[in-house]
Order: C-alpha cells, then structure tokens, then sequence
C-alpha cells in the first residue's frame, strides 16, 4: 500500500504556520491533490477554520500536541488513516500549536501503528524574524520559551525565517547566523515574508528511513532518540484564554487593550467593529493588529488570548473597561 506522505509544520505563536500552511493547501490542489489537515489549538475552539473551506480538517482542542493530547493526536491519525482509504486523500498536513514541542508529534507519527501507513517527510520549522532576538533576550522572555524555541528549532528538518519584511537585512543576518549555530549544518534555512517559499522546497522529503538489520531506524534526522525521557514539560505557564459575546469594538481601541495585557504573546478571533454585520478576523502577532473583513458575517463573536502567566482577574478588569464602557467611542 502507498503511503500517505506527511509534513509538519512548527513554529512558535504567531510566527506564520497557518500563513504556510494554507498555500501549501492551495498549491497541493491546483496540483489536484486532495488534502487532509490536523490542526491543533490552544483555546476549545479553532477560530480559523474558515481558512479551510472544503477541505478535510481533522481539530485538536483545548490542547498542545506535545503532552496533554498526545493520546487523541494518535486517536486522529487512526481515524485520518481509516477515512482517507474512502476520501483517497494524496497528503496530510499537521499543523501544532504555538507552543508544542514538535519531537512529540513526530513520536506519535513514528509509532510502529502509523508506520505502514503515513510517511513523515518533513518537519517545517517557521521562526518569526521580527521576534526572534526578542524571545531569546533573557529581560524579554521567559526560560521556558526560549527552551521551547529551541527544541522547536533543533527538531526542524528545514527552516522559514519568516516575516523578513519587518526587519532590517542586518537583522536578518544576525537571526540567521543565531540559528545556524543550534541547528546541524545540514539544515536548509531559507528566508521569506508571508511564508512564500516554493512547494518543491516545502515538500522536500527530508526525514528518512533505512532499513538496516531489517529494522527500521532514522538516520541523520533524528537527533534525539531519548527525546521521550528528556522532554521538558516546560510550556505549562503558557495558557489560553477565550472571551465569547465580545461587544463591537473598534479596532485602534482593541489594538490599544490588547497591546495593555501583561505577557500576551498572541490573539485571535472574530468580531464586529460596528454596528454592521461584517465580522472582521483579528490576528494580533508581534504586537501588531490585523483586522481582515469576512466575506462572510459571523453568527459570534470570540477572542482567544494566548500568553504566558496570564492573570485572569487583571485581564476581566481591562476587559470591563474597555469594552463594556462606551465601546464605541
Ligand atoms: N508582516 C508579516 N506578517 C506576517 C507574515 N507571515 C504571517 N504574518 C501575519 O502574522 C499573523 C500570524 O500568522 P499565522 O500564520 O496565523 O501564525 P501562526 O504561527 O499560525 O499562529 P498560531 O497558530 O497562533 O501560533 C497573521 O496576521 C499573519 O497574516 C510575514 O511574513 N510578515
């Protein structure tokens, strides 16, 4: 039986996975090729999903790939596995959260269970060129997202540095030579803005099995073979938080509170500016808002807050303040 290829794709919040991984769909059709994705969330609920329209999407909730849902990430590839002999299905995209630990997907997707039927190729690492310097800065960051950064990094087979039009070329460089020094230097690092980088680099088969003594074992890619008994459980201040009913707002006020959460990382959503019906998708990612009309309104409205030790209470009293007193104004 032909194996299902699959490709993973990793990066830290907000850095450009979905961003990636829509054009990957997109030129995975025009090829005629039939899609399968596994998205995976933080928040209970994937405010995106109208990123995919026809496609297959198989969601992760309420969860990190990486330990609390490990389990039903195997549950998902089995009931992938089952529906894609009917769907005829070409490949499958997984997509982890933010803040997952990528050796745990790939742990799951190398289990002798999956390993007749699904080919891992490769795992895409994406690294936010704006905000890299900032995560590793010891007075910026925490010591549990910059050792997520690197095992996100380190477990890379090829690397995006992406988001390149915010930054100086000088920058670019200095990111660039930052990551060559933890990455082996067989690792393709290639820059881009938007994710653009072509299908033929992105489906690159980069993971490799071999059969050696009739077994089968991984060579060169993988690593670190313990990575089970040394994996840090070290994202675990890191939470989502989701607000549903969000009264209309506009958004330079949203930007503002949002901008005024201690250590919130990242935001999605949707909601209303006005009294209108146009629902506008939120994405606030390095500090930066982007408000994008739907083509289609909304039925709700829900903003998903994603950070480290974020403080409920503090958050509920800003809330109050600036959407529940005059929102509009
Ligand atoms: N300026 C700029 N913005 C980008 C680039 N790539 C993505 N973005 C924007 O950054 C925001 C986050 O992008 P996503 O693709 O959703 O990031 P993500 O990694 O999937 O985010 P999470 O799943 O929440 O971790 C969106 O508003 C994107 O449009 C880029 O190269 N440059």
């Amino acid at each position: 039986m032909k194996k299902i290829p699959v490709y993973v794709i990793s990066g830290f919040l907000g850095s450009g996975k979905t961003t990636v991984l829509v054009q990957m769909v997109e030129s995975f059709k025009n090829k005629g090729q039939q899609v399968g994705i596994i998205l995976n969330e933080l928040g209970d609920e994937n405010v995106e999903s109208h990123l995919f329209q026809n496609q297959k999407i198989y969601e992760l909730l309420n969860g990190c790939i990486c330990c609390t849902i490990q389990e039903d990430l195997k549950q998902t590839l089995h009931t992938f596995i089952e529906e894609s002999e009917k769907n005829s299905v070409d490949v499958l995209l997984i997509e982890g959260t933010g803040v997952a630990n990528p050796l745990e997907i790939k742990d799951s997707l190398l289990h002798p269970q999956f390993i007749e039927t699904l080919e891992l190729k490769s795992m895409i690492g994406i690294v936010d060129a704006g905000h890299y310097l900032e995560y590793q800065s010891v007075f910026a960051s925490t010591r549990e997202i910059r050792e997520l950064l690197k095992d996100q990094i380190t477990s890379a087979d090829f690397i995006i540095l992406n988001k390149i039009d915010v930054v100086s070329q000088k920058e670019v460089e200095k990111v660039s030579q930052k990551l060559k020094k933890i990455v082996k230097p067989t690792i393709e690092i290639v820059t881009a803005s938007y994710g653009k980088v072509s299908l033929e680099k992105l489906v690159e088969q980069r993971q490799f099995v071999v059969n050696l003594d009739g077994k089968e074992h991984f060579e060169e890619h993988d690593h670190n073979h313990n990575h089970k008994h040394d994996h840090h459980h070290n994202h675990h201040s890191i939470s989502a938080l989701k607000i549903e009913d969000v009264p209309p707002i506009k958004k330079d006020k949203l930007e503002k509170w949002l901008k005024g959460i201690p250590n919130l990382i990242r935001a999605k959503g949707m909601i209303r500016e006005g009294t209108t019906e146009v629902s506008l998708e939120i994405q606030f990612a390095a500090n930066h808002l982007r408000a994008t009309p739907l083509s289609e309104s909304q039925p709700k409205t829900v903003l998903i807050l994603i950070g480290y030790d974020l403080d409920k209470l503090a958050i509920k009293e800003l809330y109050d303040r600036a959407f529940l007193e005059n929102t509009l104004s």
